[in-house]
């Protein structure tokens, strides 16, 4: 199948090109023709007054706690894990997890996300959605060592890299998925690095989210959540860490040393009051960042283009400098470096024979006139209901606002009767 994207506003090497066309053959960008013929190309698309960019990256998900949204809000991280979710997540089962991450996904397409980088649990249901929606995901078996699910997460997990990765045409692949310092202690984050080393999977795994994850670490183990990760071998597997909001310079240093990426997930840290994340110094670090939304239930919604608009705001204001995050470091979050995090190399930018995972921004809002300056519009005016136009993988999933694959209704009802049946067992 061969596709063209005509007329349209290029987002190349942090600049914008006016009056480009993208072919696309298969699954991957072919080139730029200047003066392409419509009648070479099985499907044409009108790209005239919309902006082209790299597909939108989530880099921190938990996409099935849709379920827990507007459940339990207003809470503290540790009473909203321990109260609410932990005991209702006991409940979950393979048709909620199923039919919650189907409305999660769509809801990241509607917002221009074309991959997504996820923790959780029933994982085969949620790489079922996957295959079927069509997105791009990253997925892994959250896994909390204490407890009686050990063995269980650390098993399965090992039994989702089997199976899925680098299936669905090569759109899912797979990490390994500790939850985090304070669920799994270093005997079983040791299993993990084995298994992570054995099966040749990167890990991904919640990092020095709160103050008080850290002081508890620290008083426990005698340093930073980073050091021990970095002790244990956790960082030398390739490592996306979610948060990181409590780090010093000395962890950002272990960190750019060992290449983490971090998912920083402004949204969620606001939310859950675990504060903000010292991300403009990790930049000058060289550290690679992109941007998460973390579940639906502390967020709460998957709203990527919101969370790079938070991710612009918020470090002008703590750091009492305007100059920190400008347009074009957001852009790149959004995309490049959110590919990046999630491990993918030849996803992220638009560019020959990269994958045509590309999202169209209709720029014919009120709010994107007058027209001085695209790259601010997109940055500081745009919202995700600008999005008009997804691919992933060289395949049409959202066409001028319409979804082309999922049955939207359908999945509304679902989400709705699995919440229900969910509820009625808490
Ligand atoms: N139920 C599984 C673990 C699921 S992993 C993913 C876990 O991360 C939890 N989670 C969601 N958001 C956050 C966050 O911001 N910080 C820490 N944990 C979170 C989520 O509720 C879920 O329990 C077991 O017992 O083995
Ligand atoms: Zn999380």
């Amino acid at each position: 199948m061969k596709k063209l994207i005509q007329h349209v506003a290029l987002y190349q090497d942090h600049r914008v090109l006016e009056g480009q066309n993208i072919a696309i053959d298969g699954s991957r960008i072919t080139g730029f023709p200047e003066a392409p013929k419509d009648s070479e190309y099985d499907e044409v698309i009108d790209g005239k007054g919309m902006l082209a960019l790299p597909g939108f990256v989530n880099t921190h998900n938990h996409v099935a706690m849709t379920v827990f949204r507007s459940y339990a809000d207003d809470m503290q991280l540790m009473d909203w894990l321990e109260k609410k979710i932990w005991p209702a997540e006991a409940k979950l089962t393979d048709d909620v997890i199923y039919a919650q991450s189907m409305l999660g996904i769509a809801e990241m397409i509607r917002c221009g996300t074309t991959a997504y980088a996820d923790m959780y649990d029933h994982m085969d249901q949620e790489a079922r959605a996957v295959e079927e929606s069509g997105i791009r995901a990253c997925l892994c078996r959250g896994s909390i060592g204490i407890g009686p699910n050990a063995q269980a997460g650390l098993d399965e997990n090992r039994q989702l890299f089997l199976d899925w990765h680098g299936k669905a045409d090569g759109r899912i692949t797979v990490m390994m998925g500790p939850h985090a310092p304070y669920t799994c202690p270093p005997d079983y984050l040791h299993k993990f690095v084995d298994q992570a080393r054995e099966l040749g999977a990167e890990i991904h795994i919640h990092l020095s989210e709160t103050k008080g994850e850290v002081e508890n670490i620290k008083q426990q183990y005698g340093k930073s959540p980073i050091a021990l990760m970095d002790e244990i071998g956790v960082l030398d597997c390739g490592c996306l860490a979610a948060h990181c909001v409590w780090v010093d310079d000395d962890d950002m240093d272990i960190m750019a040393e060992k290449h983490v990426r971090v998912a920083h997930n402004p949204g969620s840290n606001l939310k859950l009051a675990s504060g903000v994340a010292p991300v403009p110094k990790m930049l000058a670090k060289g550290i690679t960042v992109g941007l998460g939304t973390d579940g639906a239930s502390s967020n709460n919604n998957l709203d990527i283009v919101e969370e790079m608009r938070l991710a612009t705001l918020i470090h002008k204001a703590h750091t009492l400098d305007p100059l920190v995050i400008p347009a074009e470091t957001a852009l790149n979050m959004l995309t490049e470096g959110g590919a990046k995090c999630l491990g993918y190399t030849d996803v992220g930018k638009l560019e020959t024979g990269y994958k045509a995972d590309i999202t169209l921004v209709d720029r014919e809002g009120l709010h994107w006139y007058p027209k001085n300056d695209t790259l601010s519009l997109m940055a500081y005016s745009a919202n995700s209901m600008d999005v008009d136009t997804v691919l992933v993988n060289g395949e049409v999933l959202l066409r001028h606002k319409e979804f082309t694959k999922l049955d939207i209704e359908k999945i509304k009802a679902e989400a709705e009767r699995t919440r229900k049946k969910l509820f009625a067992q808490i």
